[in-house]
């Protein structure tokens, strides 16, 4: 934008014409209390798993076609019966009002000007139903293994009766990983601010400021059930006719064993870096899984994923969808339902316009042989 043309936008605009979703970081990071920047860009221990999934994006290299007509490019798919504008969605992210007073209502407007899907954290600060109501494409909820299963049993009747498509168990997370920049903060959630569709008898921890620990941490320590195996799927399979979505897998063991006890999808996930430091970039463990489940369930990939190139890559590896977690917040923060449509409106355009530059005019027209992933340098 010329220095002319800046003066003329329009003095409210909150994001000046983004070209690149790290616009929308720098607008939020001017939005957002420090803490809770802190809380959202920050990983476990080290953050080297943070940086790993970025760094796996950057050893990508592209392999074009050419003369393929590519006059209309279709980024459309379908997920577990669902059609869908476009194979980037929303990862289940905790506590959107800690961003925007508007919280993950204004988060799935934004999904649904989009077309895209959003998945619902258990931790949402708006109830399922009120998502629901502002809801115009698919909802899926996740869910975290409580050890008050009165508490999931009632959350999935609810998901079902107002129309959510899908349960993700997500099961990187038997105790919350160890991030220093929350202890140090002593991060809590502030008193404005609920985890809208759980007791507030099991919440009380999440909300202790000033003990010089996360929150968060002593929070999951106490509510999460650490003891949950593979055999007990069963037990949320007999709650809910909802396709089960295990999310976290790292491993072609851990995939046999999702495909082996029913599970409908897969997320190659390391929650963008904020449990185990050190696994591996989910890129780079995307293959494995892949070739584990062998096409029996589709696999979704989250991590670093950072722009339409990010996601041609993990669709050419294998995913049928990617999800955004830390940029759908990015959006929101810096300009409610519009940013969160902004920030996959964009990502989804790159993804088309390198689909064309790489002579792929489809979805179904992107394999392994439209990327080469070259080996880390040492
Ligand atoms: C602030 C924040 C809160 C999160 N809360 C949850 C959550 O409630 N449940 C969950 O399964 N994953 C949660 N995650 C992990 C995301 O679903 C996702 O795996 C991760 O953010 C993807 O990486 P990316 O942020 O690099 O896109 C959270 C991530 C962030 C950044
Ligand atoms: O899952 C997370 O990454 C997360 O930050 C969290 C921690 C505790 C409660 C809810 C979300």
């Amino acid at each position: 934008m010329t220095a002319r043309e800046a003066q003329a936008a329009p003095a409210t605009s909150p994001v000046p014409r983004p070209a690149v979703l790290g616009d929308y970081e720098t607008a939020a990071r001017g939005r957002l209390d420090g803490r809770v920047w802190d809380f959202v860009q920050g990983g476990a221990e080290s953050e080297r798993t943070v940086g790993d999934n970025r760094r796996a994006f950057s050893r990508v290299t592209l392999r074009p076609r050419v003369l393929v007509d590519v006059s209309h490019c279709d980024t459309g798919t379908e997920l577990l019966g669902a059609r869908l504008r476009t194979p980037l969605g929303i990862a289940p992210t905790a506590y959107h009002q800690l961003v925007h007073p508007e919280g993950e209502v204004a988060t799935a407007r934004g999904a649904g000007a989009a077309g895209a899907l959003f998945v619902v954290s258990i931790y949402a600060s708006h109830t399922l139903e009120d998502i629901a109501a502002a809801a115009a494409a698919p909802l899926w909820l996740q869910l975290y293994w409580l050890r008050r299963r009165d508490l999931l049993a009632e959350l999935v009747g609810r998901a079902a009766a107002v129309g959510y498509r899908a349960i993700v168990l997500t099961v990187d997370a038997p105790r919350l990983g160890r991030r220093h920049r929350d202890a140090r903060n002593g991060f809590a959630i502030g008193p404005g601010i609920r985890a809208a569709n759980l007791d507030p008898a099991v919440m009380t921890a999440a909300h202790l400021p000033g003990t010089g620990r996360s929150a968060l941490a002593d929070h999951a320590a106490e509510a999460v059930d650490p003891s949950v195996t593979w055999s007990d799927l069963a037990w949320l399979r007999e709650r809910s006719d909802l396709p089960l979505v295990l999310k976290g897998i790292l491993t072609a063991q851990d995939a046999a064993l999702a495909v082996r006890h029913g599970a409908d999808a897969i997320v190659v996930s390391n929650h963008g870096g904020r449990q185990l430091d050190r696994t591996p970039a989910t890129l780079d463990a995307l293959a494995e899984v892949v070739d584990a489940v062998g096409g029996a369930v589709p696999v979704l990939l989250d991590g670093g994923v950072r722009g339409g190139t990010d996601a041609f890559a993990a669709l050419a590896l294998g995913a049928r969808a990617v999800l955004l977690g830390r940029p759908a917040l990015w959006g929101l923060a810096a300009d409610g339902a519009a940013g969160v449509a902004g920030v996959l409106d964009l990502a989804t355009e790159e993804l088309a316009h390198t689909m064309a530059l790489a002579g792929r005019p489809d979805l179904g027209s992107l394999d392994r042989s439209a990327v080469l992933l070259r080996a880390e340098r040492r």
